[in-house]
């Protein structure tokens, strides 16, 4: 009878990489002091013995960190790891367990270069496992279910936190300490409950199978870094920056994405020298840059990040520019993806 059982679950690899889903606090009141990725994946699935109900699991540590330590190698890493799986005939979907600060990078990441309609779950917490009223069982458990679901096939990467389903393009970190952290400017897809999917609208943008980005062509990721607007900003960070070697500036921009008349002429030459200038919006939630709004984009050969926040602005500039140096293909992709 149980290998029966057996035979009719779903096979899902979860991949864990840390964060505070693996965390452990002092006491069960340490639900803000505590250490990430402490627990190894199998404490993790031990700790809900539900997921032998909903799917065959099986668990791999790819890393063991803070996601706030996750580097470009770990992305690449994390990303091959994903692919090889999502190619296995005998895997039906992917959770990866993450922290929770980064979570929205990576969960982009794979949505942009893995070739696969099989679902891919990025998942974390917002309390450790030891801390009273933890959120990352039944977190897991979510990702669990939705990852196990053949109708959850080539809806893009998602992301599964206080029983929401969000895209993995789209979610962010928009609230810290508090469980319900993940938000979206234009809402979540859909809801998770009791370990059933309930979906209510799907992706627009090019993602995972129509993509024209595969993992496995790509082996490096250029140097793409951020810096940020405010009052009485200098153009010192930008320099640095590029002195440092950044193919790409990603100015995370007030407002419309504007930029105070003291870093312009900085931003100019550095265009002029090679580096690419791609305007985003630091406002919390929908964010939204218009070309040549604020700034005459067409002339400074620059590029909008459109919704894209900053941190999400650097990734897909880092995957277009294994592909392309040219501003107006990286412009085309800004608005595709
Ligand atoms: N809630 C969390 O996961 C945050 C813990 C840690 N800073 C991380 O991102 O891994």
């Amino acid at each position: 009878k149980e290998a029966e059982q057996q035979q009719k679950l779903a096979n899902v690899v979860i991949l864990a990489t840390g964060g505070t889903i693996a965390g452990a606090g002092a006491s069960a009141a340490n639900s803000a002091t505590y250490q990430a990725a402490k627990l190894g994946i199998d404490k993790l699935i031990a700790g809900v013995p539900e997921l032998a109900d909903i799917a065959n699991v099986r668990g791999e540590q790819v890393m063991q960190i803070a996601s706030e330590s996750i580097s470009n190698d770990d992305l690449l890493k994390l990303g091959k790891r994903v692919a090889e799986l999502a190619d296995s005939k005998d895997v039906d979907g992917i959770v990866i367990t993450h922290g929770t600060d980064t979570l929205e990078e990576t969960a982009y990441f794979l949505n942009l270069v893995e070739k696969t309609d099989k679902p891919i779950v990025v998942v974390g917490s917002m309390r450790p496992g030891t801390a009273m009223s933890a959120d990352g069982m039944l977190n897991l458990y979510n990702a669990v279910a939705v990852a196990s679901d053949k109708q959850n096939r080539g809806k893009g990467v998602l992301v599964t936190m206080n029983d929401e389903i969000q895209s993995g393009r789209d979610v962010s970190k928009s609230v810290n300490i508090k469980t319900e952290a993940f938000k979206s400017a234009w809402g979540p897809m859909g809801m998770v409950v009791e370990g059933k999917s309930y979906w209510f609208r799907l992706p627009a943008k090019r993602h995972t199978v129509n993509s024209e980005f595969d993992i496995k062509t790509i082996s490096s990721l250029p140097a793409v870094d951020i810096a940020y607007g405010y009052g009485n900003v200098t153009d010192t960070a930008y320099k640095a920056l590029a002195q440092g070697g950044a193919k790409a500036i990603i100015h995370a921009g007030t407002g419309n994405g504007s930029v105070s008349s003291r870093v312009v002429p900085a931003l100019q030459e550095l265009r002029k020298n090679g580096v690419q200038i791609i305007r985003s919006s630091h406002v919390n939630q929908g964010g939204f840059v218009l070309r040549n709004a604020e700034q005459p984009d067409d002339k400074n050969d620059w590029v909008v990040a459109h919704d894209l926040n900053p941190q999400k602005a650097r990734i897909l500039a880092m995957v277009a520019m294994t592909k392309t140096q040219d501003s107006k293909e990286l412009q085309r992709i800004f608005w595709e993806y």
